[in-house]
């Protein structure tokens, strides 16, 4: 809840919906207090209001969620993991000697509010810097007045902006360049902390010649659309770049790099995290082979990508001996979802929900994973009988989703203990990546997508359900829309209907944005504009409680 609600409720009217969810009083009421339950049938969210006493205000509650971000500020976070002793700079219990000898370059979405604070930090120890971040993000921090997220009028670190709608672009490709410069100017006195978040593959575009900027990016274009993971997808732009997988460390030695990475893959695989540029991997050809395959790519590929995917094979069979030199660089994970989603937990707890967190790791093809939601709001909804067919029904799904049996269990048992109490609601968290396989031409992203399908899982439900659905991307934005995601109801169905909008062919066509942007005129979308963090998707489900036995 931190990211969604702090982040996206910036929508006025987002926050209406959230607000209503806020409404409900969790703990059980004094017993001599009646209670009611009441549906409020223009916004289908439900509230539990205690009759005596004053209901507490939407909009404190509202204001309320502000500070719950914090913990995924890249600002915070950069301070959390860099600490200054004198001329020494400590990371993850190493340290390096600061002799007016460092330099800084970063790249992703999260990265200027990143820099901002490392400049704090080492003071005038920095000499030159780089970083390459999205089209517009200053200009967002600026109106949001996140001034501790923007760097000084006398900084020593230049911006450069670029890869507008997150797809890599001339812009970018200059800042690459720029970087990787400042990278191999570096001699072996010379400290690189090199500043990684998600979206930093497409702020760092250098494809090997003769592969061309437009080349590269059809090619991760059509991964993309096929389904494709973000592992698979960068696994070949690691191919295909003279900096990612490892090249920019390469650019830098002898200097001693240090690389401190904001997560947004699931299970935080450095060389994988921006395509790990600080990272020395050797991806075999025949992986990156399997993948364009197994998306049916490889027949119609650029000849130039073929030549160079020709080039590493045959480097790779004679340069054994060119062993990776691992020795002088350090890389660090100092954020994830995991921290968005304990944020949430305790935002839930304050606001009187009962928080649960599912997992960080959700995926999957996006459809499976509105099925998995849907089952769990029934399980959540049904105690008695029917929920162990639901409970086999969802334990057989999780895996599909990339949730782990005990996780799944303890979530399981949770939700069955919430039913027990009746009186508490619950607020389910979980974060990560599904999967959208485009095959429509429609205006949409995975968040809005999967709001979209849960939705409709919920209007499905045999028992009207009251759960309400949230699904946001951390970064603000939501594939190629000015939206970071959306929420939805079980109402949707019929909402929809009466407003002449047929969500199968929004969904066919994977035009979710302008389906929301359609319905009720836009209410229910989240569109924060850019928020200079990044940690993946946070999705939550309000599960209301169960009208105790009277
Ligand atoms: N019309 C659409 N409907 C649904 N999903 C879409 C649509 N267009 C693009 N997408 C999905 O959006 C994803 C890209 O989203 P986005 O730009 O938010 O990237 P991201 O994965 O969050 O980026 P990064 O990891 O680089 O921060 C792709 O996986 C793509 O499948
Ligand atoms: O930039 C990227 O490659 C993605 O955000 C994953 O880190």
């Amino acid at each position: 809840m931190c990211m969604f609600t702090n982040r996206y409720i910036a929508n006025r009217r987002t926050a209406e919906i959230l607000q209503s969810v806020c409404l409900v009083r969790m703990k059980r009421p004094p017993k001599n207090e009646k209670k009611e339950f009441f549906l409020n049938p223009s916004s289908t969210a439900w509230m539990n209001r205690s009759v005596h006493g004053p209901s507490p205000n939407p909009l404190s509650l509202c204001s309320s969620l502000e500070p719950s971000t914090e913990g995924v500020q890249p600002d915070n976070i950069v301070r959390r993991a860099l600490q200054r002793r004198g001329d020494e700079l400590l990371v993850a219990e190493h340290r390096f000697e600061l002799r007016h000898n460092l330099h800084l370059v970063g790249f992703g979405k999260a990265v200027l509010g990143m820099a901002a604070e490392a400049e704090r930090i080492v003071g005038d120890h920095l000499v030159q810097g780089i970083v390459s971040v999205p089209h517009g993000i200053q200009e967002t921090l600026q109106h949001h007045r996140k001034q501790n997220m923007l760097l000084d009028s006398s900084s020593k670190i230049k911006v450069m902006e670029g890869a507008k709608h997150n797809l890599p672009d001339t812009d970018a490709q200059r800042s690459a360049e720029s970087i990787r410069e400042l990278a191999s100017s570096l001699t072996e006195r010379d400290l690189l902390l090199v500043l990684i978040s998600g979206g930093g593959s497409a702020l760092l575009p250098a494809p090997v010649p003769p592969v061309t900027l437009q080349e590269k990016q059809e090619v991760t274009r059509r991964l993309a659309a096929s389904g494709a993971t973000i592992q698979e997808l960068n696994t070949v732009r690691r191919a295909l770049s003279l900096l990612k997988g490892g090249g920019l460390a390469r650019c830098a030695n002898p200097a001693q790099v240090v690389g401190l990475i904001l997560s947004d893959i699931i299970g935080d695989p450095v060389d994988l995290i921006a395509s790990g540029p600080t990272v020395w991997s050797e991806t075999s050809v025949e992986t990156v082979w399997t993948i364009l395959n197994r998306y049916n790519l490889s027949a119609t590929l650029p000849l130039s990508v073929k030549e160079v995917l020709n080039q590493i094979a045959s480097q790779q069979k004679s340069s054994l001996k060119d062993q990776p030199q691992q020795v002088n660089i350090l890389n660090t994970v100092i954020g994830s979802n995991t921290i968005a989603l304990e944020c949430a937990s305790l935002k839930a707890k304050e606001l009187g929900l009962r928080p649960v967190i599912l997992s960080p790791g959700v995926c999957g093809n996006v459809q499976a994973v509105a099925q998995f939601y849907g089952l769990l709001s029934s399980f959540a909804c049904s105690p008695g009988k029917e929920s162990t067919e639901l409970r086999d029904q969802i334990l057989k799904l999780g895996p599909e989703v990339g949730v782990r049996s005990w996780e799944l269990c303890q979530t399981l048992n949770k939700l069955e203990t919430g039913c027990q109490e009746s009186w508490q609601a619950t607020c389910l968290l979980a974060g990560g990546e599904p999967t959208v396989h485009l095959l429509g031409k429609g205006r949409g992203g995975r968040n809005q997508e999967l709001a979209l399908r849960v939705g409709l899982e919920l209007s499905r439900a045999t028992e009207k359900s009251m759960t309400m659905f949230l699904s946001g991307g951390t970064d603000g934005q939501d594939g190629p829309t000015e939206a970071a995601g959306a929420v939805t109801d079980g109402n949707i169905a019929s909402k929809a209907r009466s407003q002449g909008l047929d969500i199968d062919e929004f969904l066919q066509n994977n035009d979710s944005f302008t389906f929301f942007s359609s319905l009720s005129k836009g209410q229910n979308l989240l569109l924060p504009g850019l928020t200079g963090t990044n940690v993946m998707d946070v999705h939550m489900l309000i599960l209301p409680p169960l009208p105790s036995p009277q």
